[in-house]
């Protein structure tokens, strides 16, 4: 066999409480998709950081092309061919493609120069932007692009991915496999991070499997069953979701010809959203990110309050009212962005408990926090979300991405709502406690909750909704029942092809 393009031996990073990673060791080879799994909290993105340059490992070593590799800042790990796609984009929506690629440069080419490079590499490996485009127009897919595009013009020998198929439509994801295959044809590597097991099993070489930190397996994705790495994961086996049957109830909330203007410069619309939801049922709403789902969600929670008329919540009109009111009237809701809006970050797990919940729960009596109620709710959230954390003292920024949004999901779950709206409520979660999640919805559902799930998770939205319908562009298509629609129909629905359409207006 060549020799490995990297090498990892003995990493190991603890943190107060928790060891991220302890003793890993394995290769990536050249030209070889590598996949890494693991639950949430496994330490897969403490393992890329110290790749990447932006953890220092506690102990252990890295060769890259055979030679040592301990990249001290992630400027030092570019210069050595390591480039790395982050889960959640570093863009400056005011600025174009071309300023926001220049941006990440060390001695960028004049613009002109730069914007031809950028549609050279674009159309190179199949990924169409427009240099000049303003990046708060782009959708979530195009934006993935710029990254991708902006880590490409440094030919990387590495190229590391944390979970890049979380905001894409089913037909961006397959542009996205393109283009990777096409660099390992190359002769670069790729580090794949993705809690889709599906889409490893078709992707990758190799997947190292990570648990609580340490190596547990090594296997052929293509040759080994979603259910085997799932179970490698976890260590244990898990069950599949089961919707029990139940009939809908009354109305729980009615949405009426609901149009809003954008909430600023990149925002988008809504445009007469009409929709009806009754007790015991799941709808869900799919669509490609951007396409009002934010401004839907802050629709319905009271954020951003609409004209008069246009949302009941059983039968009485609360469009006036605020996230408060609404709270009290048994609606409650979970926004997409866990870190800043569904979670403050140096905040512990106790006072985020507190946000949300500290009326529906008691936790405030004679205007005094109750904090033996509170971290009693903030426990009772972790132990029944499986939430991994060293206590519900610390901030929340410390908690792994999935863990985070255990917690911020559960902590609504909890609370008994009667309508209850989330958007991506499984988004970076590992197999096993989206499972649980979403299970923990439909139990919702059949004791009686409404439940709205926006996501872009297609499998997810078929698999728990009785109805979906799809947004674009700040308008929502009909619902139909789930049961008649294939994933093929309800694609079109999204309008997900409406930005794949090659954009070299300017070339
Ligand atoms: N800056 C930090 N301070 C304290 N603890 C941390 C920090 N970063 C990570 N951890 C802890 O290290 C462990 C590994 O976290 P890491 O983010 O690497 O997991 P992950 O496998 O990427 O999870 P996910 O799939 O949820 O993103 C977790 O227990 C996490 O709480």
């Amino acid at each position: 066999m060549d020799e490995p393009l990297l090498s990892l031996r003995g990493l190991t990073k603890a943190y107060p409480g928790v060891v991220a990673n302890s003793d890993v060791s394995f290769d990536i080879g050249q030209g070889e998709i590598h996949a890494l799994l693991g639950e949430n909290g496994a330490g897969k993105s403490t393992l890329v950081k110290m790749i990447y340059g932006l953890v220092r490992p506690d102990a252990g070593t890295m060769s890259l092309n055979g030679g040592a590799f301990a990249p001290g800042e992630p400027s030092e790990a570019r210069r050595a061919g390591v480039a790395m796609v982050f889960q959640h984009f570093s863009l400056f929506d005011a600025l174009s493609v071309a300023e926001n690629v220049a941006l990440g440069m060390e001695t960028p080419p004049k613009s002109r120069e730069l914007a031809q490079r950028i549609r050279d590499v674009s159309e190179e490996y199949g990924l169409p932007l427009d240099p000049f485009r303003t990046v708060g127009t782009l959708s979530a897919g195009e934006r993935q692009r710029v990254e991708i595009v902006r880590c490409l013009l440094q030919e990387p020998r590495l190229l590391i991915m944390d979970e890049p198929t979380s905001v894409l439509t089913p037909q961006e994801v397959e542009i996205l496999f393109s283009t990777l295959r096409q660099l390992k044809a190359e002769g670069r590597s790729i580090l794949y991070i993705s809690h889709k097991l599906g889409e490893i099993r078709s992707l990758c070489d190799t997947a190292t499997i990570l648990r609580r930190g340490e190596v547990v397996a090594t296997c052929t994705p293509s040759e080994t069953s979603s259910r085997e790495l799932a179970e490698m994961m976890v260590g244990a086996s898990f069950a599949a979701p089961e919707a029990r049957a139940h009939a809908p109830g009354e109305m729980a909330l009615e949405v009426t010809g609901l149009s809003l203007p954008a909430p600023g410069a990149f925002g988008t619309p809504l445009r007469e959203v009409s929709f009806e939801l009754r007790r015991g049922e799941v709808l869900g709403i799919g669509g490609v990110a951007g396409n009002g789902q934010d401004e839907l969600l802050a629709a319905l929670s009271g954020e951003r309050l609409s004209p008069r008329g246009t949302v009941a919540l059983k039968g009485a009109d609360v469009s006036r009212d605020g996230p408060i009111a609404r709270r009290e009237g048994g609606l409650l809701s979970a926004p997409e962005e866990r870190l800043g809006h569904a979670a403050a970050p140096n905040m512990s797990l106790v006072e985020n408990g507190v946000l949300t919940a500290s009326r529906r729960e008691g936790l405030v009596s004679n205007g005094f926090l109750d904090w033996s109620r509170a971290r009693d709710f903030a426990g009772r959230v972790i132990e029944r979300f499986d939430v991994r954390t060293p206590g519900s003292h610390v901030p929340a920024r410390a908690l792994s991405g999935g863990n985070l949004q255990k917690f911020v999901i559960g902590r609504e779950i909890l609370q008994r709502p009667e309508v209850l709206v989330v958007n991506q409520p499984t988004w970076g979660v590992d197999a096993a406690a989206a499972a649980a999640i979403r299970q923990a919805l439909l139990d919702l559902a059949a004791d009686g909750a409404a439940i709205l799930v926006i996501s872009q998770d297609l499998d997810e939205l078929m698999e728990i909704s009785d109805r979906f319908a799809a947004l674009n562009e700040g308008r929502l298509s009909p619902a139909r029942p789930v049961a008649e629609l294939s994933l093929e129909k309800i694609g079109l629905m999204m309008g997900g092809a409406h930005d794949m359409e090659v954009a070299h207006v300017h070339g």
